[in-house]
């Protein structure tokens, strides 16, 4: 550490007094040189204030809410959900949380319904989704022309505390295939809910189980860093603990003379913070005191990394060509929009192709309806003719044999009477 001393040239009392005015005196012992950039980082993060996002996922009731709350010492005010929803969901809550000068801004995310539905199946889905719209809300902001990342609300989320179930077992099936879909996208850390429920023997054997259960099925679950001075001591150990057994409670017992926080047995009382009780110490220590900016650098610089990689890639961006040149940016964008310049060329002829088809298709099939039309009204015509002509005939007939008739029945009367005459006749007469 640099240290300086003020040393002041010797002086005759009378200039003395006139410069005493403008020596600026530095306390021995200060700091002075870059030596004072840690300093100015603390002070700007302090000022800025921290963040932090978790996802608690686990099923209905399994102690979410408490464990959180006894996590942050604090009362984040939150309603026990139904047991009945037909689909899982998300619940999203950010708190405002000081602790001395440093102000947290906390957001929580939990699950809803997880677990309760008679097909699991796709129970993981919205997880996923969520922490995909995260990343993408990031990039987003990340692409923008004007970009505000200092102000922008980063809710991509840094550490996922999984809560298993007690049943001294072995894992479900659920919580593989959910941890086996997301441990891609954040640092999974699992937890062992209300581990007050499990003697001591049973709980190693459990933790164990779940332990081979994680690796066999190819599950990556966050790793606490042991590689710098910091965490050396620490984490190899904590790392041995996982997953940890936790308890939550927000009530206050007496123990001896001591008030603490912990849950009462008919038996006695478990404390919480007693670290021969529960691993909650271990995880609160590891997670906030420990390794939250780990977790924060992890998710940017490995999930949100690899999520960035894949979508650029999907969008056909590459760094380097089929000649293994790096491509430069404006050289891939005129390639992109030659390309796309030539897909819609492509697609525009298509589309005239496929009316020019249409238009011809419709114009037959018109030109047969027309000939058919007019074939049916000739033979229409033609049957009316006929039909015409027949009762032409028909009429001459019935003529023919009433003129016929009368004539008889002129030629059987005795008198000189005359037989009315026949409309033919009349008209010959006129
Ligand atoms: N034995 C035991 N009970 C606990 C523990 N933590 C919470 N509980 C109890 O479990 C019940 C549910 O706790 P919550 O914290 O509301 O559970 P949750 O998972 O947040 O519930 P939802 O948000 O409704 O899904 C409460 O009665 C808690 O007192 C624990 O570590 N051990």
């Amino acid at each position: 550490m640099a240290e300086k001393l003020v040393t002041t040239p010797t002086q005759t009392p009378n200039d003395e007094d006139a410069q005493n005015e403008n020596i600026r005196c530095l306390t021995t012992l200060g700091h002075f040189g870059f030596e004072c950039l840690p300093y100015q980082l603390v002070n700007r993060s302090i000022q800025q204030g921290f963040f932090f996002n978790i996802l608690c996922v686990g099923e209905t009731g399994i102690g979410k809410t408490t464990l959180i709350n006894t996590l942050f010492n604090t009362n984040l005010k939150d309603n026990k959900s139904s047991h009945f929803y037909s689909n899982v969901g998300l619940k999203v809550k950010s708190y405002e949380l000081h602790e001395t000068n440093v102000q947290l801004k906390l957001t929580v995310v939990k699950t809803v319904g997880y677990g309760d539905q008679i097909n699991k199946e796709a129970s993981y889905q919205p997880v996923v989704d969520y922490l995909d719209a995260q990343f993408e809300a990031y990039l987003q902001e990340e692409l923008k022309i004007k970009r505000s990342i200092f102000e922008y609300h980063d809710s991509r989320i840094h550490a996922c505390l999984y809560f298993i179930s007690p049943t001294g077992h072995s894992l479900k099936s659920l919580d593989l295939l959910t941890m086996k879909n997301i441990d891609s996208k954040v640092n999974i850390i699992p937890l062992i809910a209300k581990a007050d429920t499990i003697s001591k023997s049973d709980l190693q054997k459990f933790k164990n189980r779940i332990m081979s259960e994680l690796t066999n099925s190819g599950i990556r679950i966050y790793q606490f860093p042991s590689d710098d001075e910091t965490t050396t001591h620490v984490n190899p150990s904590t790392n041995g603990l996982l997953p940890f057994a936790v308890v939550g409670s927000m009530d206050e017992v007496k123990v001896g003379k001591r008030i603490v926080r912990g849950r009462h047995y008919p038996w006695g009382v478990l404390q919480v913070e007693n670290e021969n009780h529960c691993d909650f110490v271990k995880l609160r220590d590891m997670l906030l005191c420990t390794n939250m900016e780990d977790l924060k650098e992890h998710t940017h610089f490995h999930h949100y990394e690899c999520y960035r990689c894949r979508k650029l890639q999907n969008l056909g961006f590459t760094d380097v060509g089929p000649d293994n040149q790096p491509v430069s940016f404006q050289e891939l964008y005129e390639t992109k929009r030659q390309e796309f310049q030539d897909q819609c060329q492509w697609e525009e002829e298509e589309l005239k192709q496929k009316f020019m088809q249409r238009v011809k298709e419709k114009e037959t099939s018109f030109k047969d309806a027309e000939k058919e039309l007019q074939d049916k009204f000739e033979h229409l015509k033609k049957v009316q003719q006929e039909e015409i002509m027949k009762l032409e005939e028909d009429r001459r007939q019935l003529e023919e044999e009433i003129t016929n008739f009368y004539k008889m029945k002129t030629a059987s009367e005795p008198g000189p009477t005359q037989a009315p005459s026949t409309k033919k006749d009349r008209d010959r007469k006129k």
